[in-house]
């Protein structure tokens, strides 16, 4: 099977388009050039990329797919289209679900509904200690054997640095990596949102910087005893960026993402005591924000993930004291990336394309987010010039997040899975 992605454009060192065409083979790539059907080659199917960016399919290493336990909120199914929507390949999926994949076998199960349902590659997270909440370590060898991602316990915390340094002593003799959802419930004191003017206005119990800071302080003294790679998830403070920017310049083998609504939103832009607006971590102040920016900037901070976390309408439409934590993420975070960072000059392309997929496969050793000969042809297409609104038509089972009525560029045009078209604007 021979297919032709036409007409595209590539994005090279120096952030300069180059026109391309994309040879793929049986699924591989097999040849970046131009003029390749004029050679008479005799391509079986030919895509017409319309003056699109081409771009390696978009790595993900935090999303939530809420099955098995939740399948009203996410599916599988719903979770990997709405990652094909938004450009994405390969995502890796967190194991706050029910029941916990803490053994073998609920994980095998797990993997047997991705073979099944999945439109793009799912890599499936463990946990580290059973049922995410004890204090007792999963079998990391036998996880690992049947291919577990990495080990966390996103959604909430590893509250004892005794359990968190015996995981990452067990982490380390596997070869695995800990990624950590970083929050000392003993310094939440119920709250709801960011801890500042904002919560103090709307009369909304805070979270402190602290919350998050302070594990992540602990954690990395703790990788630093044990040699593991340890990588934090969804960074939001500016105390976080210094502790992560000292820990890297002393050697330690961290490594950080961060999510488009913490480094496009301040707690400014919180209208009201709205669902929608929930998340863990909150949106920060602005200099938490700006934090955010500049450690991406200097490498404090390798890469940028959703965390899309669907929730349903009924469950996000009340008050932050009620509604759950948690927005979506995957299909809008190139597009957001795009009109907030690059349209503006505080990125680049090639920058945010970078953080979007050869970092975060190089940080985990995964074999994707990359256009070379003889790779996967996992490939995306974005349509730069088209202002479009944001509506509310997600592939997603979920609508949960503010971000609907916003006019952005870089809607996905085509995504394309082991060279076959998973999603294709104006397609299913
Ligand atoms: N980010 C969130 O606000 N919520 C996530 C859990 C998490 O990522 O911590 C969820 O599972 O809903
Ligand atoms: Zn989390
Ligand atoms: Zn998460």
């Amino acid at each position: 099977m021979k297919t032709l992605l036409k007409n595209g454009r590539m994005i090279s060192h120096n952030n300069e388009m180059t026109p391309v065409d994309i040879w793929i083979e049986d699924g591989i790539i097999k040849a970046i050039g131009k003029d390749f059907e004029q050679s008479g080659v005799g391509f079986d199917k030919i895509i017409d990329a319309q003056n699109g960016l081409v771009t390696p399919g978009l790595v993900d290493v935090h999303v939530h797919f809420r099955e098995p336990g939740f399948e009203y909120k996410e599916t599988i199914q719903t979770g990997s289209r709405s990652a094909a929507k938004g450009g994405f390949t390969t995502v890796c999926a967190m194991p706050n679900l029910n029941p916990v994949p803490d053994t073998k076998e609920k994980l095998s199960d797990i993997y047997r509904r991705i073979q099944q349902d999945a439109v793009v590659k799912v890599l499936q997270y463990a946990p580290i200690t059973m049922d995410l909440r004890s204090d007792v370590l999963t079998d990391q060898q036998a996880l690992k054997e049947a291919g577990a991602f990495a080990f966390t316990n996103d959604g909430v915390g590893v509250q004892t640095a005794g359990v968190m340094y015996q995981a990452m002593k067990e982490a380390a003799a596997n070869n695995m990596a800990i990624v950590a959802h970083t929050e000392d419930e003993s310094l939440l004191f119920g709250g709801v949102m960011h801890k500042g003017a904002v919560s103090e206005k709307l009369g909304l119990p805070g979270i402190m910087s602290a919350t998050e800071s302070s594990q992540i302080a602990r954690d990395v003294l703790l990788a630093k005893e044990t040699g593991v790679h340890y990588h934090v998830c969804h960074v939001s403070t500016k105390e976080s960026v210094a502790v992560i920017r000292e820990a890297k310049k002393a050697g330690i083998r961290v490594t950080a993402e961060v999510c488009p609504h913490h480094l496009i939103l301040s707690e400014n832009d919180i209208p009201g005591d709205i669902g929608n607006y929930k998340m863990n971590p909150p949106i920060r102040a602005n200099e938490d924000r700006q934090a955010l920016i500049d450690g991406l900037l200097d490498g404090t901070i390798d890469c940028i993930a959703t965390d899309h976390a669907p929730h349903s309408r009924e469950e996000k439409n009340q008050s932050m004291l009620k509604a759950p934590f948690g927005i979506i993420g995957s299909e809008i975070a190139f597009e957001l990336m795009y009109t907030e960072f690059v349209e503006t000059g505080i990125f680049t392309l090639e920058q945010v394309v970078n953080w979007m997929t050869v970092v975060p496969a190089r940080l985990f050793n995964l074999d994707c987010g990359t256009l070379a000969i003889g790779s996967a042809a996992d490939i995306a297409v974005f349509d730069l010039d088209e202002t479009v609104t944001i509506a509310d038509d997600f592939a997603s089972k979920s609508n949960n997040t503010p971000f609907i009525g916003k006019e952005v560029k870089g809607q996905t045009l085509y995504t394309l899975v082991n060279g076959n078209v998973v999603w294709h604007k104006g397609g299913n």
